[in-house]
């Protein structure tokens, strides 16, 4: 099949790094360049990690657009919604930032600031893979999700739509390594800082609620700001994975092997999703790959359930979603240069 040629704006960073990483394994992909902010120069003597000599940095001021098939934007809020108006129509964009998340333009600028190409917003399709698989296929401009977003909604769309459980009531608790704050400097994300603690943050007050809500309301087909969520995060001393853990209150009084079943046929053809009754779920059987385990169980209150489930914050909370929107958008197999299992132990 022919290469698709693609470039990696932002490639420095730990998911541009990881979207790389991904693209070399990938039999049809040829990597036009790769571009950073300051970070430039030859790839393997910023990552050692990286072995080849071929692979150089320029400045994201030197991208290029016009040969290309898709470009991967790896870039910190608000600087993706600044580059996309130069790119030709012609090229596919897949985002990793949440410039192209939020749907509602005084929303996102509550969050985020002033969007600078908010003509985009509309046509820009919400890239939870399994949910939006049919509008990935055709759109232009792809905005995958967050980490902690991806986490959340993958089991709890499925469980509102299908009207398992209540909108009321939804509470989230969920953990994140630490790369889930990128690369970039921050005294908060010092050794000393991280190591040996564990810390709730930004409690109802994290920028990934609107979106949940936005995706949440969607799926009810209600109103963008009609769903509301307790949401806590929490910095935990790993290096990568997320841990989510949802209280949710059921409409009925389903069994559990009622809601996994209902779960398992809705995630059917999804290769990437996991859902198991009673299984315990844990960070370490999903870092490096592209998955999604969910475990469901009872809950001890009357008619409510525990829904847990983890990923890797840079694989399906980031560059392996954006590589699976990519395959989707292109026509490849979905889990073409995914396929990976995890290490153990
Ligand atoms: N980390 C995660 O788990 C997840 C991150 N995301 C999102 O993905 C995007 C990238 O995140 P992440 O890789 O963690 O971030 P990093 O901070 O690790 O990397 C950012 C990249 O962008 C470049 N950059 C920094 N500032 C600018 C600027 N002002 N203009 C142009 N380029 C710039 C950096 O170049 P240089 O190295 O030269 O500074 C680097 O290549 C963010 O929007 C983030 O929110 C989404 C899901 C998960
Ligand atoms: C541990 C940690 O700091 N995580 C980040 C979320 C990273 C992410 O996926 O989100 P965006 O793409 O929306 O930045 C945070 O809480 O801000």
């Amino acid at each position: 099949m022919e290469c698709k040629r693609v470039a990696v704006i932002g490639a420095t960073g730990y998911t541009g790094i990881e979207v790389v990483r991904l693209l070399l394994n990938h039999p049809s992909v040829t990597i036009e360049y790769l571009s950073a902010n300051q970070n430039t120069g030859l790839l393997s003597e910023i990552y050692p990690h990286i072995l080849n000599d071929d692979l150089f940095v320029i400045s994201t001021d030197e991208a290029y657009f016009d040969n290309l098939d898709a470009v991967f934007l790896c870039l910190p809020h608000g600087q993706s919604n600044r580059l996309v108006a130069k790119i030709p129509k012609k090229v596919k964009i897949i985002d990793l930032s949440a410039d192209f998340r939020i749907k509602n333009l005084s929303l996102y600028e509550e969050w985020y600031g002033a969007h600078k190409s908010p003509d985009l917003v509309k046509g820009a399709v919400y890239g939870l893979s399994e949910i939006h698989i049919e509008n990935i296929k055709t759109a232009r401009l792809v905005a995958c999700p967050g980490c902690y977003a991806t986490a959340v909604l993958l089991p709890l769309l499925p469980l509102l739509g299908l009207g398992i459980v209540k909108e009321e009531h939804i509470i989230i608790d969920a953990k994140s390594g630490v790369s889930g704050a990128g690369r970039s400097l921050s005294s908060e994300n010092l050794f000393c800082e991280v190591n040996g603690s564990v810390k709730a943050y930004k409690i109802s007050n994290h920028r990934h609620i609107p979106e949940i809500e936005q995706e949440a309301g969607l799926i009810l087909q209600k109103g963008v700001q009609d769903i509301k969520v307790q949401f806590v995060p929490h910095l935990i001393p790993i290096n990568r994975g997320i841990l989510c853990s949802m209280y949710l209150n059921l409409k009925e009084n389903y069994s559990l092997d009622d809601i996994n079943s209902k779960l398992r046929s809705f995630y059917k053809d999804a290769p990437f999703v996991a859902i198991n009754a009673n299984k315990s779920i844990n960070i370490r059987s999903v870092v490096g790959t592209n998955q999604c385990q969910i475990g469901i169980f009872l809950g001890r209150v009357e008619n409510s359930i525990v829904v847990v489930s983890a990923i890797d914050n840079l694989l399906k909370g980031a560059a392996g979603q954006a590589l699976q929107n990519f395959n989707i958008m292109f026509s490849f197999d979905e889990m073409t240069g995914l396929s990976n299992i995890p290490f153990y132990p």
